[in-house]
């Protein structure tokens, strides 16, 4: 039997298109963005001058444990994103993906993760890999539709990768690490406000038990926002204190730059209460980590 140019084209895209689905799952922005904050905070553990094969092999395992997570993720809120405009096309909610086939895919990604990040950046990489999968799908995740402080949860799990490419360059965990973490924990809490208060009918409706679905007014996730930011403007400098590299001040100023930008926006919008400053916050939120991520990088080098 022969195949037309058009059957053979057809299946093709078929193809393309189930690929695009996998894809889909794995929460790919959320993962470039966490990949690159993996490599830098590899560079800042050793001052830039990182074993390239071993941060290498760090931010590959990194990324199969995290792409594991987030479909397992999305495995068990299917019905849930059913409910939600924003996620209600995903593969599996939509159907276009059998939970069964989504939950194979998931397990293999995590196992053949753990086991990547064991053999070639140590079982200790692998263990918080292990640890910060189970706090995202096991505690987080069913944690969001019972109490609001599921974010604090979720914001652990979002740093703590940041302590897998620390251990993965062998450095000891020393103050510069406790700051890459709280960097990246209090980040999460602007960044999310905004997105809970965009999204907050979408949350309400699935049952989601986030800030502004408990407190509609906004007030206390302005409130989250503006404390976070300021934690944040504080740990941003602590990274660039006491090191005898020449670009500390200039460091310093961007870093409080950057977070001072992150603080006007969230006390914005926390006198604000509407979409369009919640908006701009997240807009910000997206600038501000790569920003920030740039300066650490920068830092050996300047
Ligand atoms: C408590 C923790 C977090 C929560 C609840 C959260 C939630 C979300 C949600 C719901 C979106 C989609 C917004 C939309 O569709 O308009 C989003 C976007 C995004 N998040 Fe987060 N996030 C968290 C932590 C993180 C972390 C740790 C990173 C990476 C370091 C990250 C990176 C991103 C990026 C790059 C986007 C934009 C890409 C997109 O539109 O999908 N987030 N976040
Ligand atoms: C190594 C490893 C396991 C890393 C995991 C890192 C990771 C993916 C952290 C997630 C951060 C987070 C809470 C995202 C929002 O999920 P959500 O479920 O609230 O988002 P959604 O509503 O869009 O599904």
């Amino acid at each position: 039997m022969s195949t037309t140019p058009l059957a053979f084209e057809q299946r093709r895209a078929g193809r393309m298109a189930i690929v695009a689905d996998y894809v889909e799952l794995t929460k790919p922005k959320i993962a470039v963005m966490l990949l690159a904050a993996v490599g830098v905070s590899g560079c800042v553990a050793t001052w830039g001058q990182p074993d390239l094969w071993r941060l290498f092999h760090a931010i590959v395992g990194t990324a199969l444990v995290a792409a594991s997570s987030c479909v397992w993720n999305q495995c068990i809120e299917r019905r849930i994103d059913l409910l939600m405009k924003r996620t209600r096309d995903r593969p599996l909610p939509s159907g276009r993906i059998a939970p069964r086939s989504a939950a194979m895919f998931g397990a293999a990604l995590g196992s053949s993760g753990v086991a990547y990040l064991a053999a070639t950046v140590g079982w200790q990489v692998a263990a918080i890999g292990a640890v910060t999968w189970l706090l995202y799908v096991v505690v987080y995740t069913p944690m969001k539709q019972a109490s609001p402080w599921n974010t604090a949860v979720g914001a652990v799990a979002g740093a703590l990768p940041l302590l897998m490419g620390w251990a993965a360059m062998g450095a000891a965990f020393d103050l510069r690490a406790a700051a890459l973490f709280a960097i990246l924990f209090f980040w999460q809490f602007p960044h999310f406000m905004a997105i809970a208060w965009i999204y907050r009918k979408d949350y309400a409706a699935a049952g989601m038990q986030m800030l502004p679905v408990v407190d509609p007014t906004g007030i206390r996730a302005g409130r989250q926002a503006i404390g976070a930011a300021l934690a944040l403007t504080l740990v941003s400098v602590v990274p660039f204190l006491n090191a005898p590299l020449d670009g500390a001040p200039w460091c310093i100023a961007a870093a409080l730059a950057l977070g001072f930008g992150q603080l006007l926006l969230a006390v914005r919008f926390s006198v604000r209460r509407d979409d369009r400053s919640a908006r701009h916050l997240l807009w910000a939120s997206l600038v501000y980590l790569p920003a920030m991520l740039g300066v650490l990088l920068a830092f050996p080098i300047l």
